[in-house]
């Protein structure tokens, strides 16, 4: 049957049942709303949580499957969905962090990506775009962001795994989520996009070696973060500015969003550090989102002091 499971990998389309589910559960503390669609016309669905005000409120954004095979990363943003809603009331930080603000979930970004893993090629990881001139298909979603476009851990090859795409925002999912996040700037206070694999807490920047204005602050945050998900099951995560603690690499969402104005903006790389690298099995995904909520709860707890 088309049940959805907490601890499988859904397919695509019983995420996006799941997601109108979950919608049409608790009005006051959940709604959604689609932000485009994909280049092959799935819609891209945005849950936002938080309570109900008439004011605006500051908010996070967290994206999951930006990258087609790392299908750990959806789990977790429907496993923090389904976290939220069942603690809010019982869990003091949680329900202050949704009485205070409001946090946007996209559960999964590259739509047309994820559902080509599903059905086609497990090892897929760009948009599913076609380009005039060549036979190869899709570009890297996070490449694609301007910011540094295409300088450096990028490739102009359209056959790349790492292709930035024909321009900045070629690509109708990275441009969806950009025109969100630059039309709701004001409010949105931190920027979270859950990858794997490597275990690693990044933040800005890729793009360059230069660290960021507030470089010490980020990495104060993200030490935190990683000690609260380590304290869990002892996971060990590797915390600091991109370039240097992954690879160079341009046009990443993360360093985009920090330069428009994002002061908190990270990226994770679930479990595991290889042994089954981006095939996780699904005995991993409950103890990986568990212990990763604890991060991600650390995050949202010192944006929201900060405020
Ligand atoms: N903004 C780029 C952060 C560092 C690279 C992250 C990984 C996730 Se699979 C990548 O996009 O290659
Ligand atoms: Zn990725
Ligand atoms: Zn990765």
């Amino acid at each position: 049957p088309r049940t959805h499971s907490y601890t499988k990998y859904n397919s695509f389309d019983k995420v996006q049942s799941w997601i109108n589910s979950m919608a049409s559960s608790n009005s006051d503390l959940i709604s959604k709303q689609t932000i485009g669609n994909s280049y092959e016309g799935r819609p891209m669905t945005l849950l936002k949580l938080g309570k109900k005000s008439s004011s605006v409120k500051p908010a996070i954004f967290m994206d999951c499957g930006i990258h087609a095979r790392e299908w750990i990363s959806p789990a977790f943003c429907q496993w923090f969905v389904k976290e939220a809603l069942s603690t809010y009331g019982s869990d003091s930080q949680m329900t202050s962090l949704l009485n205070e603000m409001d946090v946007y979930v996209l559960p999964v970004l590259n739509v047309d990506g994820y559902d080509y893993t599903h059905k086609s090629n497990r090892m897929w990881r760009k948009t599913r775009s076609r380009k005039s001139g060549s036979s190869c298909i899709g570009a890297d979603p996070n490449r694609n962001f301007n910011a540094g476009w295409c300088t450096v851990g990028a490739s102009s090859n359209p056959c790349s795994d790492t292709y930035c795409g024909s321009k900045a925002e070629s690509e109708i999912e990275a441009k969806n989520v950009a025109d969100f996040i630059r039309r709701n700037k004001s409010t949105i206070k931190a920027y979270i996009t859950v990858h794997s694999y490597s275990q690693l807490l990044l933040f800005p920047y890729a793009y360059t070696f230069e660290l960021a204005a507030t470089h010490s602050e980020l990495m104060k945050v993200a030490e935190g973060a990683s000690a609260a998900l380590r304290s869990l099951y002892g996971t060990r995560y590797t915390s600091g500015p991109a370039a240097a603690t992954i690879y160079p690499a341009a046009g990443g969402s993360d360093d985009w969003a920090y330069d428009l104005g994002v002061k908190y903006s990270y990226t994770f790389e679930l479990r595991d550090t290889g042994r089954y690298g981006f095939l996780l099995p699904e005995s991993q995904i409950k103890p990986t989102c568990e212990e990763t909520m604890l991060a991600v709860k650390y995050i949202a707890a010192y944006v929201q002091k900060n405020l």
